[in-house]
Order: C-alpha cells, then structure tokens, then sequence
C-alpha cells in the first residue's frame, strides 16, 4: 500500500502552518474515523441486530431506522474532541452546540439510503464543514454553500471509499481495511462526459413539471427521439451511490419537486445532501441546479430545508435549465415529440 498515501499524510503539508487547515483537516479525520467503524457496523449486517428495525420518526416526518441512530451517536462522538461548534445532523430536529470555542459547523448526512439498509445495496455518509458564525441555533449552518470549507461523501459498497473537497478539486480515498485507513486512490476525480445515462425515480412521471418530462421523454425517445441518441437509466435510490457512479462515468440525477404532497421542494436536504453533493460535483468540473439557480447559491432558511437537485456532467445539467427556463425552448424539439410525452401520446 505504500504508493497510496493514507488521508492524514496526504493532508499534512497542506494543513501545516494555518490553523483554520490544521481544524478542518483535524475534523476530516474524525468524521473518517467514525465513517470506519460505521463500516464495520454496516458489513455486519443481520449479525449486528436489528438495523433496519424503525425506531422512530425525525422532524421530517421521516422513518428512523436504528442504522441511522447509531450512525448519527458515532459522528456526534467523534466531533467531540475536535474544534467543531455546531452539529447540525438529519436526525436532530435542531443543531447542537459541541464544544465551546471551536470555530467550525459541521453539517451531516450520517446515514445516506436508509431504505436500502435491508437490501444490502450502498449505503452512505454526507458531511460538510463550515465556519462557525452565528448561534447554534439560528445562522450557525444557514449559509450559504459557496462558503463550505469542506465537502465529504462516504459509500458503504463493496469497497469503501470516500470523496472529499476542501475547495481544491475532488479526491477519493478508499478504505484499507487491513490497516484500518482510508489512502488516496484518485487524487482528481473528474465527471467525464458524453455519458448517455440518467438517473431519475421514473415512478413519479406523472407528477413532475413539464420541463423534468420533456427532457425525459426526450431521453427516453432515444434515437427515434429530438436527441437523436439512445440513453439508459438507473435508480438506486441511494444518492451517494448515484453520485459515485456519476464520477466513474458521468450522466445525471434528478431528484426534481412534483406535485405530491410534502414534495413541492423534492425529497433532497439543501444543507446536508444537495449542498455538500453540489460543492463535490463542481470541483470534480461537473454542475449542480435546482433547475433554475445554483445549489451553492441558495440561501437556506431552514435546517430542514428541501430543494430539488439536479447534478452531474455539465452540459447535461445545462440543458435541464433551459428547459426550465424557457419552456418553449421545448418547442425547438422535432415538431413531432414537443408537448407529446412517451407517456402521454
Ligand atoms: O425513495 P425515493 O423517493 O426514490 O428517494 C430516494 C432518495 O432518498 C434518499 O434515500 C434520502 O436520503 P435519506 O436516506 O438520508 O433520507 C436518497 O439517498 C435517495 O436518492
Ligand atoms: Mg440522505
Ligand atoms: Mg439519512
């Protein structure tokens, strides 16, 4: 393993004399910590009880499975001896205040696809790292995502690795286990283009918005369609795992708002999915949209906050947003698929 540097001397040179690097790298390293014990944990599977079993709802109104309780004390406990202020996860209605003095915000994700826990497809962690201003309560993590100092994506798949920015590009690290560390295995990830693969949870065709429709029909119509090309489709429904095929291989996502209940803004977190997810896309050359303004310039106003998120190569998010700009430019299709779904002949 000796060609692949572990992640604490990978960061050494870069942290050594500015205290604010030295803080994040040092938070870095406790977030990867707990993310391999949570390894451990997940590769345990029916053997470690119980993960699946829901234990109770969030201020979301979403299940909580016992995973993502675990999930959310080992981070929480690991954040204890760093410089971190402010712990603002999915599983806590509010953030809580950590250590007295510290001058980052950590916002997290701890366990990414709790609805596959039971199906033994990837699981993961999303975190990001930001300056700690304001109370813990009110603007502390409010910010927006362009000022994220750091951005971090753990899959728990059949390797486990983690994607990481500290604003300088997109690196990945895998898990040795052997050693119990992760080591730089990609030290410049980069979204390729050209892919012909989009990932959307088509179960919901029918009640997204016109511009999400026509640019799937569009997709869908391949090469008898205004593309003129053929596409193929996935959904793991486990966002870290789309995201990491999207580096491998590039395409898109689109988690977009629809018409049902409790979906006006999606189903995606701004602060601890979209925005982390966002930061790791750009600086790996890919874009991030809700469909009409930039992830990392959204303003949140709430920790719970949703946003529709469409990310991936960039002149595929591009096109995206000119449909929901101007709906008409819809009408520049082939005369023959404008306004006529797949779905909908
Ligand atoms: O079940 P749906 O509506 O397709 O949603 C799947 C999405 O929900 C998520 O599981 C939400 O994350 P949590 O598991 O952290 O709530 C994403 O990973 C995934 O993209
Ligand atoms: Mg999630
Ligand atoms: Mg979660």
């Amino acid at each position: 393993m000796g060609e692949f540097a572990s992640l604490s001397r990978h960061f050494e040179v870069w942290a050594a004399a500015d205290p604010e690097r030295r803080a994040i790298v040092q938070t870095v390293e406790a977030l990867a910590g707990a993310a391999i014990q949570l390894a451990t944990l997940i590769g345990q599977g029916a053997l470690a009880g119980a993960l699946a079993a829901v234990v109770g709802e969030n201020s979301d109104g979403d299940a909580q499975k016992a995973l993502d309780i675990r999930a959310d004390e080992l981070f929480l406990a690991a954040l204890r001896a760093t410089p971190v202020a402010v712990f603002a996860s999915e599983e806590n209605e509010t953030a809580l205040p950590l250590n007295d003095g510290g001058q980052l915000a950590v916002a997290i994700d701890p366990l990414d696809g709790s609805s596959n826990i039971d199906t033994n497809v990837s699981l993961g962690t999303i975190f990001s790292i930001l300056p700690a201003t304001g109370s813990v309560a009110g603007p502390a993590v409010l910010q927006r995502g362009t000022a994220l100092l750091a951005a971090g994506m753990v899959v728990y798949g059949p390797q486990t690795t983690l994607a990481l920015t500290l604003g300088q590009g997109t690196c990945l690290f895998t898990l040795d286990r052997a050693q119990g560390c992760f080591r730089l295995t990609q030290p410049a990830v980069t979204i390729p283009k050209g892919h012909r693969e989009y990932a959307i949870n088509a179960s919901n065709y029918r009640y997204w918005d016109d511009a999400v429709r026509s640019y799937i029909d569009d997709c869908m119509s391949g090469t008898q369609g205004p593309r003129g090309e053929n596409f193929n489709m996935r959904w793991i429904a486990s966002l870290v795992a789309e995201t990491s095929r999207i580096f491998a291989r590039g395409g898109i996502f689109l988690y977009p708002r629809d018409s049902r209940p409790g979906y006006q803004d999606g189903r995606l977190r701004l602060i601890y999915e979209a925005n982390p997810i966002a930061f790791l896309v750009e600086q790996a050359g890919g874009a991030a949209t809700d469909g009409e303004r930039r992830i990392l310039e959204i303003q949140p106003d709430a920790l719970h906050q949703r946003v529709p998120l469409v990310f991936g190569a960039r002149d595929k998010v591009e096109r995206v947003a000119r449909y929901h700009k101007d709906p008409h430019s819809i009408a520049e299709r082939s005369p023959l698929f404008a306004r006529r779904g797949l779905f909908r002949a």
